[in-house]
């Protein structure tokens, strides 16, 4: 008997055409929350590409929040998640590359609509604002949740045009 399509890692799995590519970047205030986010993420079999930085010096948000967005508008990442102190910083640095649609999120309500009404292509967390464990949960709400359409795609055009 024939055994399952190669593009399934087994019959219980999604395709893994639809799995998910997700860029990771922070500043210096959010690597511990970064890294923890990329095992979470890592666990539950989406791809993460973890752009950095790695050390703990002191860096500057607006390019760390740049490099994600280009991850995202090139198409190389479906999804991107980025971090600071606040998450304000760097998603104001992520919102100025054309084709970014960025929140910050500090609860799962938030999370879950900037993807089902925005169609958000990334998220922006405070590490100095929300602890680990709420951070995982916005995450998941985040990546679980598909944009709804409908009259938020004409809004979203709006945004674009
Ligand atoms: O939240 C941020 C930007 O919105 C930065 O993480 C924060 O400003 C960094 O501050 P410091 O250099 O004092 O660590």
């Amino acid at each position: 008997m024939a055994g399952p399509p190669d593009h399934l890692d087994n019959q219980d799995e999604r395709p893994m055409t639809t799995k998910k590519r997700i860029v990771l970047s922070s500043d210096h205030a959010a690597i511990p929350l970064r890294q923890a986010i990329a095992e979470h993420i890592a666990a539950k079999g989406l791809e993460v590409v973890d752009i950095g930085p790695t050390t703990p010096e002191s860096t500057h948000y607006p390019k760390h929040g740049q490099a994600a967005a280009e991850r995202v508008v090139s198409g190389d990442c479906d999804l991107g998640i980025i971090l600071c102190g606040t998450g304000q910083g760097i998603m104001m640095a992520a919102n100025k590359v054309k084709g970014i649609r960025c929140g910050v999120c500090c609860d799962t309500f938030s999370a879950r609509m900037i993807r089902l009404h925005n169609d958000a292509n990334i998220l922006s967390m405070g590490a100095r604002v929300v602890g680990e464990g709420l951070a995982l949960d916005i995450v998941d709400a985040f990546l679980e949740t598909e944009f709804e359409g409908g009259r938020h795609a004409t809004r979203v055009d709006m945004i674009e045009a």
